[in-house]
């Protein structure tokens, strides 16, 4: 498809952690954009900086130096220019986790509304949205189950659910195969994009699984904090 706006614009960005002799330096002089309708691949050794530059574009990690602007607002440069980050999040960003993080005790709807519920949704509408994710990832007939009784493929897409429900232009994903077979990796990423491009989003996902190498736009690798490529 035809690419859209731009939504992750990542310039001179850096971070360290620690001082002196202790001091690592995981991300140096990092230059991405990600747009809109782009499915692309975080690689690299361990250690070079993946899950670091995750979350500065998830505004979980603040950076060291440079500047990160997302959805076309600048958020960060030399320091946060936005105040409210949990609610920039809510609104802009949607988060899957190679462990799926469901909360235990909610039935799989519940874990997709939930979020719903946080960014301000009238909770039929947010059940509504919630059940018809889960349709259309195939897991509706798991909706009032609770995560303990779900496979590993079915609570991945109710992670993807969640993720999706406030429909974020920037989805962000760590490992978000590493626990399904081949088949199902691949399918998980063709949902995803799918998705993505529906919702003129774009998807960042740190990943090691060359089962899932073919799905992707564009492949990044990362060493020592630098990009090699881009
Ligand atoms: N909170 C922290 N405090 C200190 N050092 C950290 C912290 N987080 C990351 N690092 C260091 O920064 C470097 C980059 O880490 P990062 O987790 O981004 O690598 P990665 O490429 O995601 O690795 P992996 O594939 O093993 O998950 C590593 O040397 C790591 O030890």
């Amino acid at each position: 498809m035809a690419l859209g706006d731009t939504l992750i614009e990542v310039t001179g960005v850096a971070k360290h952690f620690g001082e002196g002799e202790t001091r690592v330096d995981a991300l140096r002089a990092v230059d991405l954009t990600v747009r809109a309708g782009e499915v692309i691949a975080l690689l690299g050794p361990s250690g070079s900086g993946k899950t670091t530059l995750l979350n500065v574009i998830g505004c979980i990690l603040a950076p060291s130096a440079g500047r990160v602007v997302l959805d076309g607002e600048p958020v960060f440069d030399g320091k946060w220019l936005r105040r409210d980050l949990r609610r920039l999040r809510l609104d802009k960003i949607g988060f899957i986790f190679q462990s799926h993080n469901l909360l235990p005790f909610l039935t799989a709807q519940e874990n997709v509304s939930v979020v719903l519920d946080l960014a301000g949704w009238p909770p039929d509408e947010g059940r509504a949205r919630a059940r018809e994710l889960l349709d259309y990832l195939e897991v509706g007939h798991r909706a009032m189950v609770k995560p303990a009784l779900l496979s590993g493929g079915e609570a991945q897409r109710v992670a993807i659910a969640r993720a999706l429900a406030n429909r974020p232009r920037i989805i962000l994903a760590d490992e978000p195969t590493a626990a399904l077979d081949g088949a199902r990796a691949g399918l998980v990423m063709d949902l995803m994009r799918r998705l993505a491009v529906e919702q003129e989003a774009c998807i960042v996902t740190v990943t090691h699984d060359e089962k899932i190498f073919d799905r992707f736009d564009r492949l990044i690798h990362l060493r020592d904090g630098h990009l090699v490529s881009a």
